[in-house]
């Protein structure tokens, strides 16, 4: 029987576990640090929006992984930053009856394009996932998921490109637990199309009115795109989908406010920086094909001064960023 390993108990990882718990499909929760033992003491508090519920899971610490079975997949869900060192840790794992996980399937939920990448270093099987939910964790042991009626929308596909068996298997279970879900052969396009969404979530690190907020976020989006173009990436467009998303929304007072994705997030919690590998990511492929990327490369260093300088959302004002 399938059985996932998720490795990160933020945001993404936590409410995965909460809805493969309710659902019935098993899994164990990999996490580190307070929100783990947390969890695996009190439980998950989660928050949705028709109320909030204690839920016990299946948590372990990272320092006491379970053994592995043949038929775990595994489900990367920290943030880009700490990909190199998670697959690092989990390829050379030993599986029960012999093999290593580096032959497990591997999911990578990550925003950006770099994950994938990484992961394949090691990983023979990964599936690359773009996940549109719109979740929270800024206190400890605690995730709200805003999205209604759905949780959230996943698009996912094998890397570099193709579908399997054992994609449309993780789709089928991912829908089970509540996901709009959608299996893609061309999943790179989709993850280019998310992250002309995720170059605009450095924006929401400086103070602004909300009009010089959009302006900029607007500005680096086009940018993003135009680079993603060049790079031959054909980014997809939302009405290339094969099922109707108009209804799905982010429903009011779910506790999830606009303004504070998952870059707020860490910044908020005191946690690292992803944006190297969002803006960055943009930066580092305009600089492959010789075209440029001032915004993000601008948004970028911005971030990266105020995470050296140990600030918070909201602290510096929106003009550090300069006009690029
Ligand atoms: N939050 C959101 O709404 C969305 C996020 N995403 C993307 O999904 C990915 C995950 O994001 P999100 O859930 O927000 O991230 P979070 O920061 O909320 O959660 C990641 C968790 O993984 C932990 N972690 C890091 N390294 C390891 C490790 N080696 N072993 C075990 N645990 C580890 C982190 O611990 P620590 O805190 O100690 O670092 C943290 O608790 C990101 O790429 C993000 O961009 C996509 C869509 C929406
Ligand atoms: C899905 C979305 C846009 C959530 O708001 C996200 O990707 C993020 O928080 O980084």
């Amino acid at each position: 029987m399938t059985r996932y390993i998720i490795i990160g108990a933020g945001a993404v990882g936590a409410s995965l576990a909460a809805e493969f718990e309710t659902h019935g499909i098993a899994y164990v929760l990999v996490g580190r640090g307070v929100q783990i033992d947390h969890i695996a003491r009190h439980g998950l508090t989660y928050r949705r929006p028709h109320g909030t519920r204690q839920i016990r899971l299946q948590a372990v610490n990272t320092a006491t992984p379970p053994v592995l079975k043949p038929d775990d997949i595994l489900v990367l869900t920290v943030k880009t930053q700490d990909v190199e060192a998670a697959t690092a840790f989990w390829a050379w794992l030993p599986v029960e009856g012999g093999g290593l996980a580096a032959d497990l399937p591997l999911v990578t939920v990550q925003n950006g394009l770099a994950a994938e990448d990484i992961a394949l270093r090691r990983f023979s099987r990964v599936y690359a996932a773009s996940v549109k939910i719109p979740a929270r964790y800024t206190v400890t042991g605690e995730v709200v998921v805003g999205g209604a009626p759905n949780l959230g929308i996943v698009t996912l596909g094998r890397y570099p490109h193709g579908l399997d068996d054992t994609a449309r298997d993780i789709v089928a279970d991912l829908t089970k637990a509540g996901y709009l879900t959608e299996a893609r052969a061309d999943i790179t396009r989709w993850k280019a199309e998310k992250l002309i969404h995720n170059v605009t979530n450095a924006t929401e690190l400086f103070a602004a009115t909300p009009d010089a907020r959009a302006a900029i976020a607007a500005r680096v989006a086009d940018e993003a795109r135009t680079v993603l173009h060049a790079a031959g990436l054909d980014p997809a467009v939302p009405s290339e989908r094969t099922f109707d998303i108009s209804g799905w929304h982010v429903a009011e007072d779910s506790g999830i406010e606009q303004g504070q994705q998952s870059t707020w997030q860490s910044f908020t919690r005191g946690s690292s920086s992803e944006v190297d590998y969002l803006n960055g990511e943009i930066v580092r492929l305009a600089r492959l094909h010789g075209i440029p990327a001032p915004l993000s490369e601008a948004l970028q260093q911005a971030v990266a001064r105020l995470a050296r300088d140990g600030g918070r959302p909201g602290s510096v004002g929106i003009e550090v960023v300069g006009e690029p």
